[in-house]
């Protein structure tokens, strides 16, 4: 970079020697990281879980899971030779459990539900509200309330 000195006249001012690659730069950061026994960041076995951490991971979970699950889905539609019926129907014919059916279908329901209404959540923070910590807490509590009913309910009608 070209900097003006003190006195006014002009120098160069070279900040990094470009004789590594950022891949050399990698290796020897970890081989020293290595070498010193350092836990690797970021130390996630040093956090105090929480809440509104919990709820994090979850909507991250549920938005691949969302993802993964309806791609499937999509996908068996468009290979396997049956229609949707027909395979309801088989679904039917294996007679499950009523405990064994309302678990997998809350295991559909609950991840639609928490992510959209956390999503919704997530949105919110997004106008710059609700930061503070009690604001964070009340809210998280809130999200996991009406999932959990909302999945009920929409069991109830699937
Ligand atoms: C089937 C429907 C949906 C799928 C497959 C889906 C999938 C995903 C995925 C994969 C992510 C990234 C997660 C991460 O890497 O952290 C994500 C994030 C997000 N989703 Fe969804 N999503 C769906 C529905 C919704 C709905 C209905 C809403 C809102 C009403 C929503 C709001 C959000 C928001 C706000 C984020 C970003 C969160 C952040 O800032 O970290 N999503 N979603």
């Amino acid at each position: 970079m070209l900097q003006r000195g003190r006195a006014g006249s002009l120098h160069t001012h070279c900040a990094v020697p470009m004789g590594t690659t950022a891949k050399e730069e990698m290796n020897k950061f970890w081989a020293k990281n290595n070498k010193l026994n350092r836990p690797m960041s970021p130390h996630i076995s040093i956090y105090q879980w929480s809440v509104p951490m919990m709820m994090s991971i979850t909507h991250r979970g549920t938005g691949v899971g969302l993802s993964g699950g309806i791609s499937a889905f999509a996908l068996l539609a468009l290979v396997l030779p049956g229609n949707y019926p027909y395979y309801l129907d088989l679904i039917h014919s294996l007679s499950i459990g009523p405990a064994l059916l309302g678990l997998a279908k809350f295991g559909i329901a609950f991840p639609l539900s928490y992510h959209t209404l956390n999503g919704i959540r997530h949105l919110f923070w997004d106008s710059g509200k609700g930061f503070t910590l009690p604001e964070v807490y009340r809210s998280g509590y809130v999200v996991i309330v009406l999932s959990i009913l909302t999945s009920i309910a929409a069991i109830a009608y699937m």
